[in-house]
């Protein structure tokens, strides 16, 4: 405790302040001893997922079925009471409370016994998982219209004369009698999925590829506690919510590719019928290319074009290819070698000012510009990553962040000059942040072009490779396709140089990795998620079904808890229907990581220490009040 004399006046004037909310001795200490005990309890269970790729149904279900940890607690409770068939059951219905018990309901398989049952096996699970949380926090976990009961019920304690057995028992009957067990189903699913993961991060990646980014993000905004690192999908949909046209181009690209337009059409409200009655009119379907994919193409190479010109510090020009070709023989020169192309179908392209779009061409821009700015539903899941995500994150003695740090061939951090001004390793990425939130407040051209480059550049740390949309779509010849990648994919597989990374982060602890994802682990070509010693944890596994069959599984979680750290291989998933028929969870394998030294406790972790200062400062006030350097104030 601090001694008196030692309170500088500044410190006076903060405890004068805190007395504002402790107004008197008793309310001092009795949050003294509320946040003590606090501090000694385990820590939450922390969640990581990343690369989701608008894959709306695999990630509901490991959201809700929390990577298996509800299985976990299942089998300890329920191994020598239920069989395997009853705990899937129980366990379907903790997933999916409503579809499940609507089929059991269909089959007749729903009656008092097996109400009272369920509750019973929900409210010991319930129980469990309470444990490791303060009655206040768990209350406030509860949906307020069954607080009370469940508050009784979770906390039963036996007693001599059985009288709260019997109490329980009542209330069960009464729950029952009054047709209610439907809703106490819902709330007791609710809460034990509640305290399953206490805190979830989301490595990037929400958008693109799979159709269903939106709901995903309506299902993130519900979440009572999350983190969000952008990753270089995310960073294009909010480039291109903020207005760059180059931005909307590629999210156009991405999901006409992959055939989603519902998330852009009934999704945001953004049409594309313009765009698809002139591709109809201007190109032709003889090479087999979608005309559609073909319109939206060219006007990318367009502004992609220009923004490359406009900012010669992006050393991109090499990626200007556009003007390369040569239509009447059908071929493009790069890097030395000459490729046939799949296509010669460009009208639209002004071979002496190949890179301005044709006035149809603008007018479709502008028009779909509008109709990003002026979504309201992509506004809302859009200030939402703004607000709950950033370019990297340090939590619990870990680093997040999506893709990478840029690094020179021999290991350095590199060098990377704006505005006359350097930055490299953490000012980097702080840049990166600063200009990606100047972008959507401000929408400035610069800003907008660096969400582009952010995008794509082989600098970007969310994407750190020479993108090659131009050769995967008219060249043939894959070996155009490979796109090289920043040394730090290299040196991310060397312990030291991670340590480098983390001291460079302030992270300093022997715990500490680096959690990302963006490069799928190609676990059939023997790749293993745990990188450079244990020091990184890469888990895109790829929810993205597109990439399934060359990582070889449906995505990797990884799961912090007191006792360590578990990473979660998950196999392919259906669909909801038939997890509802046969019970069939996402099988999963569970490695350890990393089994803490001593079982980590709140004390240890960022908010805990943040409450152990709280403490210091309580005690200080209360010690201020003894010696009255500040009065007590009693109604
Ligand atoms: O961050 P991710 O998921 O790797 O996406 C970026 C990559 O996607 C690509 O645009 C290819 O996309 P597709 O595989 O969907 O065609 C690459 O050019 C680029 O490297
Ligand atoms: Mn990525």
């Amino acid at each position: 405790m601090k001694n008196e004399e030692e309170f500088s006046a500044e410190y006076l004037k903060y405890l004068e302040l805190l007395s504002q909310s402790f107004p008197t001795q008793q309310a001092t200490f009795t949050e003294i001893i509320n946040l003590q005990a606090i501090v000694n309890l385990p820590k939450g269970t922390e969640h990581f997922m990343s690369d989701l790729h608008g894959e709306y149904e695999a990630f509901y279900h490991i959201l809700n079925n929390c990577s298996g940890v509800i299985r976990e607690k299942v089998e300890t409770i329920f191994a020598n009471s239920m069989t395997t068939e009853e705990q899937d059951d129980l366990l379907t219905l903790i997933y999916y409370p409503k579809e499940k018990l609507d089929l059991l309901n269909r089959k007749h398989k729903v009656n008092d016994t097996w109400r009272i049952q369920t509750l019973h096996h929900l409210l010991r699970l319930a129980k469990l998982l309470s444990s490791k949380y303060t009655r206040s926090k768990v209350r406030k976990s509860m949906p307020e219209e069954f607080r009370f009961v469940i508050d009784e019920l979770i906390h039963a304690q036996s007693d001599e004369d059985n009288n709260r057995h019997v109490y329980h028992t009542k209330i069960l009957d009464t729950i029952i009698e009054t047709g209610s067990t439907r809703e106490f189903i819902y709330a007791l699913a609710a809460l034990i999925k509640r305290l399953a993961v206490d805190h979830l991060h989301i490595i990037g990646d929400i958008y693109d590829r799979g159709g269903h980014a939106d709901k995903i993000m309506d299902n993130l905004m519900q979440h009572h506690s999350l983190d969000i690192q952008w990753g270089n999908h995310d960073i294009l949909w909010m480039g291109a919510a903020a207005g760059s046209d180059a931005c909307i181009a590629n999210v156009l690209r991405n999901n006409i590719r992959y055939n989603n337009l519902e998330i852009l059409e009934s999704g945001y409200g953004i049409s594309l019928r313009p765009l698809a009655l002139f591709a109809r009119d201007t190109y032709t379907k003889e090479d087999n290319i979608d005309p559609l994919v073909k319109a939206i193409n060219v006007i990318l190479f367009k502004l992609e074009g220009q923004t490359i010109i406009r900012h010669p510090e992006y050393n991109m020009d090499d990626r200007l290819l556009f003007h390369k070709m040569n239509l009447k023989e059908g071929t493009i020169a790069i890097d030395g070698g000459t490729y046939p192309l799949k296509s010669i179908d460009f009208p639209t392209r002004n071979p002496i000012d190949p890179y301005t779009l044709s006035p149809e061409e603008h007018q479709i821009v502008i028009d779909l510009r509008t109709a990003f700015l002026e979504s309201e539903r992509l506004a809302r899941h859009m200030s939402f990553l703004y607000s709950h995500g950033s370019m990297y994150r340090c939590f619990n003695g870990n680093l997040l962040f999506h893709g990478g740090i840029p690094i020179n061939e021999d290991g350095t951090f590199r060098e990377m000059f704006y505005n006359g001004r350097s930055y490299k390793g953490k000012t980097f990425m702080d840049y990166a942040d600063r200009i990606a939130r100047k972008a959507y407040e401000q929408r400035d051209q610069d800003s907008l072009d660096y969400m582009w480059y952010l995008w794509c550049g082989d600098k970007s740390p969310v994407s750190g490779r020479v993108v090659k949309t131009f050769e995967r779509t008219y060249i043939e010849d894959k070996r155009t396709w490979e796109e090289p990648q920043d040394p730090y994919y290299t040196w991310e597989k060397d312990p030291d140089t991670c340590v480098r990374i983390l001291h460079e982060f302030g992270i300093d602890s022997p715990q500490g990795h680096i959690i990302n994802g963006h490069t799928p682990v190609k676990v059939v070509q023997g790749e293993s998620p745990i990188r450079a010693g244990g020091k990184v944890l890469c888990i895109d596994g790829g929810f993205c079904r597109a990439y399934q069959s060359s990582t070889g599984i449906a995505g990797y979680t990884l799961i912090f808890n007191s006792h360590g750290m578990r990473i979660k291989a998950h196999y392919p998933f259906k669909d909801v229907h038939q997890v509802l028929m046969t019970n069939a969870d996402i099988g999963s394998d569970s490695t350890q990581v990393e089994m803490e030294p001593q079982r980590v406790m709140i004390g240890d972790t960022d908010n805990g220490k943040k409450i152990l200062t709280m403490i210091e400062d309580l005690k200080a006030l209360l010690c201020a009040y003894r010696n009255g350097l500040i009065l007590e104030r009693k109604v």
